[in-house]
């Protein structure tokens, strides 16, 4: 496997020609239709984002990477019911694989809820994140940038909606009044300090929509459907965007949830990025939406895998991943459920 600097090979979508005129609105909303069905994933534009904002997220993201390791691992995730704080590379899996990257997992931030015998057990899942007290202003700007791009998943949702003829608002019984919103920082070690290729293993997304930024260095690819993988280059000032396995389902496969990975990056390197999950509440079940005739002759239906079923609960589903995802913090913290 070999990493070379490529052309961008995904579309580019400009979502301020979505709130422009109408002709402009339909243009986008045509080439974004295109999109959803061939891959799922495209660079967006014209999102909003202050470009400030996101030098300082990267800026406080190495900060914390740079700490010394006592500092990062007070934030350690195993200590965390609700897979919230830090994890040191290898210790996250991907169909049973290590992944070789260190990471800190935010959430919507909330307090946890008392547990009875019979409070679902997705409930586990909601509680405070771990901040480390070595860098104060990590809070308050992922925080702020996870609010941010809350938002930019909900207009790319409407417009989602829109392209597949229904009204703008289709998905906002599954993202209101609290979507899930988990938002990562991620490094991933070069070749000469990492035991893997496997930066991430080959996956798809689990939510609604993926808001990823990435800083410079390349490694996120692609799977198309003919099982050649692109490749996904940084593209300044663009968030790569790419729908999940909930919009599979919800549209019986006319939206497509492609697979990528990631790997791990040349000797000498690193790599920085900063995926944003958008999900469904955790209490809703995802329901089938009827598209028009002429997409919903299109429908590739749903692929089940049967190494990683994929429930319509969607709290159930979340935690499915989560124990999967982090095997340490199950076992110290959910053993009953394993
Ligand atoms: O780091 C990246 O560029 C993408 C990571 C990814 O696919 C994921 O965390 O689901
Ligand atoms: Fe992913």
């Amino acid at each position: 496997m070999s990493i070379h600097t490529s052309a961008v090979q995904l579309p580019i979508l400009d979502l301020s020609r979505f709130n422009a005129s109408p002709e402009s609105r339909s243009e986008f909303v045509a080439d974004l239709r295109r999109v959803l069905h061939d891959h799922g994933f495209f660079y967006l534009v014209g999102h909003g984002v202050p470009p400030e904002l996101i030098a300082d997220v990267f800026a406080v993201a190495k900060r914390f990477f740079a700490l010394p390791e006592k500092d990062k691992l007070e934030i350690e995730m195993v200590n965390s019911p609700h897979f919230r704080g830090y994890n040191r590379a290898g210790l996250e899996h991907t169909r049973g694989k290590q992944d070789w990257r260190e990471q800190i997992d935010v959430n919507t931030e909330s307090e946890a809820i008392e547990l009875t015998a019979d409070t679902p057990a997705w409930k586990r899942l909601i509680g405070p994140n771990q901040w480390p007290s070595a860098l104060p202003e990590l809070k308050p700007l992922l925080l702020r940038y996870q609010a941010e791009v809350t938002r930019v998943g909900i207009d790319v949702l409407k417009a989602i909606g829109i392209a597949l003829g229904q009204d703008e608002n289709v998905f906002s019984t599954l993202y209101e009044p609290q979507p899930t919103q988990l938002l990562k920082i991620v490094r991933y070690p070069g070749r000469d300090a990492a035991e893997s290729e496997q930066g991430v293993g080959a996956h798809k997304d689990g939510g609604l929509v993926t808001v990823l930024l990435q800083d410079s260095t390349p490694g996120l690819r692609v799977r198309t459907e003919e099982g050649v993988w692109l490749e996904a280059p940084p593209l300044p000032g663009s968030f790569v965007i790419n729908t999940g396995e909930l919009l599979e389902l919800a549209t019986n496969g006319y939206v497509k949830a492609d697979v990528h990975d990631v790997v791990t990056p040349p000797a000498g390197s690193e790599r920085f990025s900063v995926p944003f999950f958008l999900g469904a509440r955790y209490d809703a079940v995802v329901p089938v939406i009827e598209l028009p005739e002429e997409l919903s002759r299109k429908e590739r239906g749903i692929t089940v895998d049967p190494l990683n079923p994929i429930f319509r609960e969607v709290g159930q589903n979340n935690l499915k991943s989560r124990l999967r995802s982090h095997p340490d913090v199950a076992q110290r913290h959910h053993a009953d459920l394993l």
